[in-house]
């Protein structure tokens, strides 16, 4: 069995990350499969170099959160998606079917399943398929696998789909696209700008979907779900169940993020922070690993991703001044991306690389 390499408990030995990753890569049954395989020691290339305090004590903070009905000020046509993508959205069916459809994929049967595996960087594939999307790239690999599919532009034919989530895919990220097309008229209120110009640049022309699975963690203090990271796009919609383990810096300290009946997480990315000059910022976040599992979320990414597009974005002039000058050089969204991949989960901000 494949998964023998990765199963020894290699603290002992000469640390040889490289061919555990390769060994781990080429199970193709990611974190899931080790699990499955019944492993009792987290191994190794999933350490982290301290391990995670697990208990320590969480700070009072609430964070905002907006009702669908409080941001409907108006405008018949806005009142009108927001109804649509409210009901859809609040029926407990919906978020219960998208979050089973996660799990249906993780859990259909391995054979199956490993077709989708891929590290394909073209970007031509449809759905990817694998864990750790910066296996190699990372010094840490995450307790997570995760699926990828790009919905729009050039939105799926039903059967490139896995059936165990194609129907509800579909459905899912129309919803969350409408609900992300009011979210940036509100933004681009917010700024000053005309109602229309974040969709007018672009903001809306790609939506990704991640559907993200976290086995139980025999040993959770010595690994993590998902390293902090700001997220690469202009904003994510993420559902997550019930479990928990989600938190995001805010006000200078890691904060819980609980999960919330009926309710999504909202967060701008990188590519938001630079086009507004750092007037929005790009929220750090992680996911602690847990002993209780499998956790699932699903992260919705505005953003083309690695498609080519000419299209550079760069700070928006009319929030410029003499006093507040471009911070960020302009960038295409691929060029971004294929940066952030590049580098991984590392700890560090790809916004970086960007600035002037
Ligand atoms: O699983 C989660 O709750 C967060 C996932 C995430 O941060 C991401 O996909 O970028
Ligand atoms: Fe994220």
């Amino acid at each position: 069995m494949t998964n023998k390499m990765v199963l020894n408990d290699t603290s002992t030995c000469q640390p040889d990350r490289k061919a555990e990753l390769r060994a781990f890569d080429e199970t193709k049954t990611g974190v899931k499969g080790l699990v499955d395989a019944g492993i009792t020691k987290v191994p190794r290339i999933f350490h982290l170099p301290s391990p995670e305090n697990l208990n320590s004590q969480q700070p009072e903070l609430t964070l905002p959160t907006i009702d669908l009905q409080g941001i409907d000020n108006n405008p018949i046509q806005r009142k009108e998606v927001i109804e649509q993508v409210k009901g859809a959205l609040e029926s407990w069916g919906f978020f219960q079917m998208m979050i089973k459809g996660v799990v249906d994929f993780h859990e259909q049967d391995t054979e199956v399943k490993k077709q989708w595996y891929t590290r394909d960087p073209s970007g031509k594939s449809r759905v990817v398929y694998n864990s750790n999307f910066d296996l190699y790239a990372a010094p840490v690999t995450n307790w997570r696998d995760s699926f990828y599919c790009t919905m729009v532009p050039n939105p799926p034919e039903p059967q490139e789909l896995p059936s165990p989530c194609r129907d509800i895919l579909l459905e899912y990220s129309k919803q969350v696209m409408k609900l992300g097309v009011c979210l940036f008229e509100l933004m681009s209120e917010a700024l000053g700008l005309d109602r229309n110009h974040f969709v007018d640049i672009g903001c809306a022309d790609g939506l990704a979907v991640l559907g993200h699975y976290y086995p139980s963690c025999p040993q959770p203090e010595l690994t993590i779900g998902t390293r902090d990271h700001t997220d690469s796009d202009f904003i994510t919609i993420l559902l997550q169940d019930h479990i928990g383990g989600l938190k995001v810096f805010y006000e200078d300290q890691w904060t819980d993020v609980p999960p919330m009946p009926g309710a999504l997480v909202v967060n701008a990315g990188d590519l938001l922070q630079l086009i507004t000059n750092d007037k929005f910022v790009s929220a750090q976040h992680k996911v602690v690993a847990n002993k209780v599992g499998p956790r699932v979320s699903v992260a919705s990414f505005f953003t083309t991703g690695s498609i080519q597009t000419s299209k550079v974005y760069a700070p928006i002039t009319e929030l410029l001044s003499e006093d507040n000058p471009a911070k960020y050089r302009g960038t295409t969204i691929k060029e971004y991306v294929d940066y952030y991949r590049a580098k991984g989960l590392d700890g560090t901000s790809a916004l970086l690389y960007f600035k002037i």
